[in-house]
C-alpha cells in the first residue's frame, strides 16, 4: 500500500464513533428524530453519521430518472420528492426550518434540472446525470439529519460525500482511491473543523469529478469506506433488524441472533446474501482492525451482532447459513482431461471472457471432470464459451463436451469454528440426508471456514432448516402436536408446562409444542404455544380440526423431529396414525383404539414405523400411569415366557366395587366416577367389559397373539335396554343399573364374598372380562380406590406371579403415563449419534 497523508494526527475527533442509518430508519421526521438520539456522541467523543436516503425515496428517484430519459412528464413525482422531504423538514427543524427548506429546495433545483436534462443528453452525459439523480435522496436526508442533530449551533458540519470519496469502476466492482479521497478529506476537514459530521451514503466522485455512486444498498459500503477515512474507532450500522442472524428467518423460523462474527466469517457471509451486510462492506473495516456492530434502530436496547477480528467461539461451529439462488452447474467430462495441464486454466479463461462469474468450483481427483456452479442466467453463455474453448478437443474425442443442469441453488454453512474441527461437514451432510436432500456438488476452500453444496433449488429451504436444525437446536427438539384437551389432555399439558423449561435446560429436551385440537377445532402455531393457554386457542374462531394439515404442521421442516400425543379416544384419529407413523412422525397415546381395534390396520401401523424410523408408544392404554406394557415386554424380550396375565383392568370398575357396598345407589358412583375423570367418555365403555377388553388384546398383541375383541368373552353390566341409547338419555337413567347390582351384591355377600372386575389371558389366546364374586382373602380385595392389579405368571414368575399393582386410571396418572412415553422418545432420539429428521 502506498503512502497516504495521516488523518489522526491533525484530525481533532477522538474516540470517534461512526453510526449509519438505513432507509427504514428514516422513513419519517419521527424516524430520523430517534435516529439523531441514537447517534448522539458520547461524553468527550466525536460522531460521524453516515445516512441513506429516506425510505423508498432511491426506488422513486430510479422510476423518475426511467421517465424522465424516456420523455415523460416527471413532475409530479419531483413535486412529490420535495414535498416529502419538505413534510419532514417542518417536523424537524423548529425555529430554523426556514434555513433547512432552502437547503432542501437547493438541492430539488439541482434535481429539476437534471431531470430536464436527461431527455436530451447523450448516453454518456445520460449516466452521469442518472447517477447525480440516484443520489438526491441522501443529499436531503443529510441534511434532514444535520437538522435534527442540531445543526451548526450544535457543531455538526454536513459532508456531501461527493466532495471526498473519490471511486472509480474495476472488474471486481467500485474501488475507492484512499489517497486521493484521504486528501480530499483533509482539504474538506480544514473548511469543516466542527467536531461532528453528516454525511451523505451511497453517494461518491470519480476521479475525474463527476458524480457516481456505490451501487444500490451502497450506503454500508460508503460508512465503512468513511470510517476508515476518518479513523473512526468504531461503526454502528443501525438497520431493521436485530443483527446477523445464522439464516434468513423468513425460511428458518429458528433462525437466531449471531453476537459476534469474525470479520472473515461476515466476509463469507456477505458473499453468500446474508441481507443484512453489503459485500464488501467489511475490508475498509478489517485492513484498520475497526469493530462493526449491526444494530436495530427499531429495538436500539438489544445488542446486535459485533463484527470484529476476534469473532467469538460459538456453541455451534457454524455461525451462519445462507442460500444462493438460481445457480447451475457447469461440468466438462472427458478422459482426455487426466494428466494434462492447462484443462482448468482454458475452462476458467473461457468464462472469464464471457463475462460469467464463477461461485463454485469442484474437481475430482481423477481429472476425469471439472465442474463449475453459475448464476443461472450466465450459464447458456458459459457452456458455449466453454465449448467453444474445447472445440478441437471435443471434435477429437478426448473431451465428451459440456453438461449444464439448471435449477439449482448453493447452500454454504460458515464459521471459523469449522476450522480444524471433524464432524461439521459430517453433522451437514446427515441433516441433509435426514431430510432427503441430494447434493449434486461440494467445495470448501482449504480456509476450512466455508462448505458450499449445490441441491435442488426445490429443496432449498427444507434443506436450509434441515442444516439449520443440524448446528443449532438440541438433537431432541421436538415439533409437538395434542390432540383432546380432555381430562387428559388438560392434566398433560398441565404437566408439560411445569417441567417443559427445566427439561430444556437440564436434558437438552426441547418440546415445542406447536398444535393443539378438539374434536371440531385447531390451532396451529408458528412459534411455540404456552401449554398453559393453548386450550384457549380453540374457541369458536378456531379453525376447523383438520387431521392431515393438523400432521402437516407439526412435521415441520425446520425442527429436527415431529411427534403427536393423541388424547382423545377417537377411532377417526387412530385410524391417521399409520399416515403419521410411515410419514416420520411419533405417535404417542392413552386412546385405545388403534392397539385393539381391526387386527390389520394394527399390522400396517406397526409396519409404518419400520418405514418411517418412527416410535409408537402407548403405555398408558392399559393402567394409565402403570408401567404394565413395558414389563410385560420386558419379561418377553429377555426371553420369558407368558402364560398368563389376570387381574383388574380397570380403574373405573376398580373404584365402583371398591366404593359399592350398598350404602348408595350404584348409579350415583358411576357417576361420581365419570366427574372425577376415572371412566371412558362414554362409561358404558367401561361398564360393558369394552375398555378392559381393548387392554386384555393390546397386552396379548403386544405378547404376539393376534387377538381381536371379538376373540374376548365379555360380560357387561349394562342392561340390554340402555346399550343403544344416546349418551345423554343413559345417562338419565342409570339407575336402571341399580336393582340388578345392588342383587348382585347381596348374592356375594351372601356367600362372604365380594365383588371385583377382573381380566384373564391365558397363553394360549383364551380372554375373558367380568365381575366375579371373590373370597376376603383374595390378593383383588386388598386393593384401593382405582387401584389397577395385574399378574404376570410366567416361566420365571410361575409359583409367585410378577405384580404391578396402583391407580389404574384418573387424568393425573392417565397424564404421567402419556407424558413419560414423551420423554421416552426425546431421551432416544438424543441417544442417537446426530440426530434423524422425522
Ligand atoms: N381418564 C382416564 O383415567 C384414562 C383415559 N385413558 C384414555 O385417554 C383418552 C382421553 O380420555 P379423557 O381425557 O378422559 O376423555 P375426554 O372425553 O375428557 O377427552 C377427549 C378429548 O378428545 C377430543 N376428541 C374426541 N374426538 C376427537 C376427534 N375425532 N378429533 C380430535 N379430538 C377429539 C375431545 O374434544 C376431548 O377434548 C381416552 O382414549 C381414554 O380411553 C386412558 C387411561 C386412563
Ligand atoms: N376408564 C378407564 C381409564 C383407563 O384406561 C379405566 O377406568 O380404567
Amino acid at each position: 500500500m502506498s503512502a497516504v497523508p495521516s488523518l489522526p494526527q491533525s484530525n481533532p475527533l477522538s474516540r470517534l464513533q461512526l453510526h449509519k442509518f438505513g432507509g427504514t430508519s428514516l422513513a419519517d421526521a419521527g424516524r430520523i428524530a430517534a435516529a439523531a438520539r441514537l447517534a448522539a456522541p458520547l461524553a468527550g467523543g466525536a460522531s460521524v453519521v453516515v445516512v441513506s436516503a429516506m425510505r423508498g425515496v432511491t426506488d422513486a428517484l430510479v422510476a423518475l430518472a426511467a421517465v424522465a430519459r424516456g420523455g415523460g412528464d416527471w413532475t409530479p413525482g419531483w413535486r412529490a420528492l420535495q414535498a416529502r422531504h419538505h413534510e419532514a423538514a417542518h417536523a424537524i427543524a423548529g425555529t430554523d426550518t426556514g434555513t433547512l427548506i432552502a437547503r432542501l429546495d437547493a438541492e430539488a433545483a439541482a434535481l429539476h434540472a437534471d431531470l430536464g436534462a436527461l431527455a436530451f443528453a447523450t448516453e454518456d452525459a445520460a449516466l452521469r446525470l442518472s447517477e447525480r439523480i440516484w443520489g438526491h435522496g441522501e443529499l436531503c436526508s443529510a441534511w434532514l439529519m444535520h437538522a435534527a442533530l442540531g445543526g451548526e449551533p450544535a457543531g455538526w458540519a454536513r459532508l456531501d460525500a461527493r466532495d471526498v470519496l473519490v471511486v472509480h469502476g474495476s472488474e471486481i466492482g467500485m474501488h475507492v482511491d484512499r489517497e486521493a479521497s484521504l486528501k480530499c478529506l483533509a482539504g474538506w476537514r480544514a473548511r469543516h473543523p466542527q467536531a461532528h459530521v453528516v454525511a451523505t451514503g451511497f453517494v461518491a466522485r470519480t476521479p475525474d469529478g463527476h458524480a457516481t455512486t456505490l451501487g444500490r444498498n451502497g450506503s454500508d459500503h460508503s460508512a465503512t469506506l468513511l470510517a476508515d477515512l476518518f479513523d473512526a474507532d468504531a461503526v454502528t450500522i443501525w438497520t431493521d433488524v436485530d443483527g446477523v442472524l445464522s439464516a434468513d428467518p423468513r425460511l428458518v423460523p429458528d433462525a437466531v441472533c449471531l453476537s459476534a462474527l469474525s470479520y472473515a466469517e461476515a466476509c463469507e457471509l456477505a458473499y453468500f446474501g446474508a441481507k443484512v451486510l453489503h459485500p464488501r462492506t467489511i475490508a475498509p473495516l478489517q485492513a484498520r482492525g475497526i469493530p462493526l456492530s449491526i444494530r436495530n434502530a427499531l429495538a436500539p436496547s438489544t445488542r446486535g451482532t459485533r463484527i470484529d477480528a476476534q469473532g467469538e467461539t460459538a456453541r455451534s461451529p457454524v455461525k451462519g447459513l445462507s442460500i444462493v439462488d438460481d445457480m447451475a452447474v457447469l461440468e466438462l467430462t472427458g478422459s482426455g482431461m487426466a494428466g494434462v495441464p492447462g484443462v482448468a486454466e482454458t475452462l476458467f479463461a473461457a468464462l472469464h471472457a464471457a463475462g460469467v462469474s464463477v461461485t463454485m468450483i469442484s474437481q475430482g481427483s481423477s481429472e476425469h471432470s471439472i465442474c463449475c456452479v453459475v448464476r443461472a442466467p450466465e450459464a447458456a453463455r458459459g457452456r458455449a464459451a466453454i465449448e467453444d474453448a474445447f472445440a478441437d478437443a471435443i471434435a477429437g474425442g478426448q473431451v465428451e463436451g459440456v453438461r449444464l443442469e439448471t435449477g439449482l441453488c448453493v447452500l454454504a454453512a460458515v464459521g471459523d469454528g469449522m476450522v480444524g474441527s471433524q464432524g461439521v461437514a459430517a453433522r451437514l451432510f446427515d441433516g441433509l440426508a435426514q431430510a432427503r436432500v441430494n447434493i449434486r456438488a461440494i467445495a470448501q476452500g482449504a480456509s476450512e471456514r466455508n462448505i458450499s453444496v449445490a441441491i435442488a433449488q426445490d429443496d432449498a429451504t427444507r434443506a436450509l432448516r434441515a442444516a439449520h436444525a443440524a448446528f443449532w437446536l438440541s438433537p431432541q427438539t421436538v415439533s409437538v402436536g395434542v390432540i383432546g384437551p380432555g381430562n387428559v389432555g388438560r392434566a398433560l399439558l398441565a404437566q408439560l408446562s411445569e417441567v417443559i423449561p427445566a427439561l430444556r435446560a437440564r436434558a437438552g429436551v426441547d418440546l415445542r409444542l406447536r398444535a393443539i385440537a378438539s374434536s371440531r377445532r385447531m390451532h396451529l402455531g408458528d412459534a411455540a404455544l404456552d401449554p398453559d393457554t393453548a386450550g384457549a386457542l380453540l374457541g369458536d374462531h378456531a379453525d376447523a380440526c383438520d387431521l392431515d394439515a393438523f400432521a402437516a404442521h407439526v412435521r415441520a421442516d425446520h425442527l429436527p423431529h415431529a411427534m403427536i400425543v393423541d388424547c382423545s379416544a377417537s377411532d377417526a384419529v387412530a385410524a391417521k396414525y399409520e399416515d403419521w407413523l410411515a410419514a416420520g412422525i411419533h405417535v404417542v397415546t392413552p386412546n385405545k383404539h388403534a392397539g385393539s381395534g381391526d387386527w390389520t390396520r394394527y399390522a400396517r401401523i406397526v409396519e409404518a414405523r419400520v418405514t418411517g424410523h418412527s416410535r409408537f408408544m402407548y403405555e398408558a392404554t392399559v393402567g394409565a400411569g402403570l408401567p404394565v406394557i413395558v414389563t410385560l415386554r420386558n419379561l418377553l424380550d429377555t426371553g420369558d415366557t407368558l402364560q398368563a396375565i389376570d387381574g383388574m383392568l380397570s380403574g373405573t370398575l376398580a373404584w365402583l366395587f371398591n366404593s359399592f357396598d350398598g350404602s348408595r345407589p350404584f348409579s350415583d358412583l358411576v357417576r361420581e366416577a365419570r366427574a372425577l375423570g376415572y371412566t371412558e367418555p362414554d362409561p358404558r365403555d367401561d361398564l360393558s367389559g369394552l375398555d378392559v377388553a381393548r387392554k386384555l388384546v393390546i397386552l396379548a398383541r403386544e405378547a404376539g397373539r393376534p387377538l381381536s375383541l371379538a376373540d374376548v368373552a365379555v360380560e357387561s353390566l349394562v342392561p340390554e335396554a340402555l346399550r343403544e341409547l344416546p349418551l345423554d338419555e343413559f345417562l338419565q337413567r342409570l339407575s336402571e343399573l341399580d336393582t340388578p347390582m345392588q342383587a348382585r351384591l347381596d348374592a356375594a355377600r351372601a356367600q362372604g364374598r365380594g365383588l371385583r372386575h377382573i381380566a384373564r389371558l391365558e397363553a394360549g389366546g383364551d380372554a375373558s372380562v367380568g365381575v366375579r364374586a371373590l373370597p376376603a382373602d383374595h390378593a383383588c380385595m386388598h386393593t384401593r380406590l382405582t387401584d389397577n392389579l395385574v399378574q404376570f405368571t410366567t416361566a420365571r414368575y410361575a409359583e409367585n406371579p410378577l405384580v404391578v399393582q396402583g391407580p389404574g386410571a384418573g387424568p393425573q396418572v392417565t397424564a404421567a403415563g402419556v407424558f413419560g412415553d414423551v420423554l421416552a422418545i426425546a431421551h432416544a432420539l438424543g441417544a442417537r449419534t446426530g440426530w434423524r429428521h422425522a
